[in-house]
């Protein structure tokens, strides 16, 4: 057996057919600013992936490229004056920043009403007690894929592997909502027996940021697998997820193609949903 794909580029390219939509509906223009420090070059090529998805939905994207020796204040007044432009409906701050930036403090000034990544505390907190808010992204990304081919999510078992905020962290939040009603183990370095508990799982969700620390024996037989870790290699792209897994799984979200592609539906999701409350309530 070998696992279905869950394909992220064609559920993506399918999201953004209807935002088209829904951005072509809206009375005002949806505009997306993203805020980039220094010159990583990976963090270069996701910026202008989220630009490209902008122009393919009809959403005006804004860039703010700053050198890597900004200062604390500089960013601060750059986050400022986004959150007053009447231009930017939602933006992001391209994360890592430089050491010397306290991203904490970044992230909660921004206006959490224009929050593209759903990462801001407020609407965590929000997350936390049920309210509705911009959503975490990469977790949302991954639940709407799993729903596309019909995983089944109810009552089943998760095992998520790896604690970040971006990822591991938040995404039990949402898979333990009354509207998936998954139950979900949450691993990390700490963990006593990692392959007992990802045994165990009927769906494994694998952030870690470890290259290929999800092996093959560890997956039960026609679990769904999906590959979060992005780790950077001479030879490329490397995962979290062992390419054999794709032997014992039932189905499988790769990397690349699969969470990544997802997250960016899931950032201009956010972004026309801002647009839609903002709209709603004048
Ligand atoms: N404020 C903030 N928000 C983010 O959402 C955010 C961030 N900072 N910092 C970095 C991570 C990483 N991330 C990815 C987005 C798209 C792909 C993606 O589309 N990947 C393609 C391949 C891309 C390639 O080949 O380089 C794929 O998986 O098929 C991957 C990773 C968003 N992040």
């Amino acid at each position: 057996m070998t696992a279905t794909l869950l394909n992220g580029k064609e559920t993506r390219d399918a999201l953004f057919e209807d935002l088209k939509v829904r951005v072509a509906a809206l009375p005002v223009q949806v505009g997306l600013a993203t805020v980039l420090v220094g010159d990583d070059p990976g963090s270069h090529s996701y910026v202008k992936g989220k630009h490209s998805a902008c122009a393919k939905v009809g959403i005006k994207s804004i860039r703010r490229d700053l050198p890597a020796e900004t200062t604390q204040e500089e960013l601060e007044a750059v986050i400022d004056e986004l959150n007053a432009n009447p231009e930017v409906t939602a933006y992001i701050v391209q994360l890592p920043l430089p050491k010397h930036l306290d991203a904490n403090a970044i992230l909660e000034r921004i206006d959490p009403r224009k929050d593209g990544d759903g990462l801001h505390p407020v609407n965590l907190g929000k997350l936390v007690l049920g309210e509705e808010a911009a959503l975490p992204a990469t977790p949302r990304g991954i639940v709407e894929l799993l729903r596309r081919y019909d995983v089944p999510i109810a009552g089943q078992n998760v095992t998520v592997v790896g604690r970040g905020v971006t990822v591991g962290r938040p995404i039990g939040l949402l898979l333990t909502r009354r509207t998936e009603n998954a139950t979900v183990t949450l691993c990390h370095t700490g963990t006593k027996d990692l392959a007992a508990e990802v045994r165990r799982a009927d769906i494994v969700i694998a952030g870690a940021g470890s290259a290929g620390l999800i092996t093959k024996d560890m997956v039960k037989p026609g679990a769904a697998v999906i590959d979060v870790g992005i780790t950077r290699t001479d030879a490329g792209l490397v995962g979290d997820v062992a390419p054999d897994v794709r032997e014992v799984a039932g189905w499988l979200a790769p990397m690349p193609g699969g969470s990544g592609p997802m997250t960016v539906a899931m950032l201009l999701t956010n972004t026309v949903e801002a647009a839609e409350r903002a709209n709603a309530a004048v």
